[in-house]
């Protein structure tokens, strides 16, 4: 079991450390083996997203990444930019899947923005498309015309493209509670009227599955006004970005939200939803519970040992009933604590 490890900028080193002391303390055969990616491998090599990275994580069975990006490299030409380091592993390895669940833990009720009566026993699973869309259509760039400039990016999905993560969502609906939402916004975009006539045509193969379509910004509204009414939700790369950052703030924090993003044979890639926060870098006080919990799904999802996530999964819930929190999750009553000192809590869980 290759795991390629990826900390990444920002607090992305500081949260990785503590999801590979509760790896290692599984004691199971991992082979892990650090690369560089991002901002840090550009100050290093001069690209985001060097040969021996490429390497690396083309032989790993997954990879698990922290974080990239930050400040000091935000005047970076685009190529050069830690950010094309990641869409350029997603893209070469075809993680196209990318699941993101936004689950709220009962004891951090009171972290979420949503009233407790609002949020309590929320367990969604955002099914993100992950490789197409506006973020790798082209044409793309900046160009001049009539004397000032114009910026231009391509919405564009392929059929196939559509169909292939259609399957994934009505696949995950089955294993739950057999409801799935498509958020498009057809009434504008043809690439998502597209869209939904695909996933129309996927869900004949699923009868059991209870199909609705949802517009996106009724979508983002419905998800702050009454969340539990979804149960998967499928959307593209952008819709799907924007919208699990929302979903990431009804569990509490965007410190709890892990995410999987997978080809399709479950290799993949496991890193949280949220970036490398340079705020807070560097200062020992990042949430690390979200990575820790992609390291969970890593278990499930690349190898297959079950156990062994729900085992760290059971760790992360123990920690927060005993009532330790980090800065971002933490309310009056409970125990404030450090990053590292998470880890400790969660390595104590394990035990
Ligand atoms: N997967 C990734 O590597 C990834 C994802 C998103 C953003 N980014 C990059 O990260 C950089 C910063 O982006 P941003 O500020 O828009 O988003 P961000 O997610 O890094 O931070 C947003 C806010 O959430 C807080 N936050 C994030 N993770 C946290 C954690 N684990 N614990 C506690 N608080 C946490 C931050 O302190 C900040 O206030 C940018 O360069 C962006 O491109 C990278
Ligand atoms: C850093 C950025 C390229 C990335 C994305 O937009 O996909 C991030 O926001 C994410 O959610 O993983
Ligand atoms: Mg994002």
């Amino acid at each position: 079991m290759k795991i390629c490890v990826l900390p990444g900028d920002g607090i992305g080193p500081e949260i990785m450390a503590e999801a590979v002391r509760v790896l290692k303390a599984l004691d199971l055969k991992f082979e892990l083996e650090e690369a560089l990616l991002g901002g840090g491998a550009v100050d290093a090599t001069g690209t985001p997203y060097p040969e021996a990275t490429k390497k690396l994580t083309a032989e790993a069975d997954a990879i698990l990444l922290g974080a990239v990006g930050g400040p000091k490299w935000d005047t970076l030409a685009r190529e050069l930019r830690p950010e094309r380091g990641l869409l350029g592993i997603r893209k070469d390895l075809s993680l196209f899947a990318n699941l993101r669940p936004a689950i709220l833990y009962p004891e951090l009720a009171n972290a979420s923005t949503l009233k407790p009566e609002v949020v309590a026993g929320l367990d969604i699973l955002i099914v993100r498309e992950l490789t197409g869309d506006i973020y790798f259509g082209q044409p793309r760039g900046i160009r001049e015309e009539n004397g000032e400039r114009v910026g231009f990016n391509t919405m564009v999905y392929i059929e196939s493209e559509v169909r292939r993560i259609g399957h994934v969502a009505f696949q995950a609906a089955q294993k739950r509670n057999k409801k799935l939402c498509s958020v498009d916004k057809m009434n504008v975009l043809e690439t998502t009227q597209l869209w939904r006539d695909v996933i129309i045509e996927v869900s004949k193969d699923y009868p059991d599955v209870e199909l609705s379509h949802m517009l996106v910004d009724n979508a983002a509204m419905q998800l702050v006004r009454a969340p539990k009414q979804f149960d998967v939700m499928v959307t593209g790369n952008m819709f799907g970005d924007i919208l699990s950052d929302e979903a990431s703030m009804l569990t509490g924090s965007i410190g709890m939200l892990p995410s999987a993003s997978l080809d399709a044979n479950n290799k993949g890639m496991y890193e949280p939803s949220h970036g490398s926060a340079p705020d807070i870098a560097g200062k020992g006080v990042a949430n690390p519970l979200a990575t820790i919990l992609s390291a969970a799904m890593m278990l499930r999802y690349t190898f297959n040992l079950e156990e062994q996530a729900q085992r760290v999964e059971n760790a992360v819930k123990k920690v927060l009933a005993q009532g330790y929190r980090t800065g971002d999750i933490y309310e009056r009553g409970t125990n404030k604590v450090g990053t590292k000192e998470m880890g400790d809590a969660v390595l104590a869980a394990l035990a």
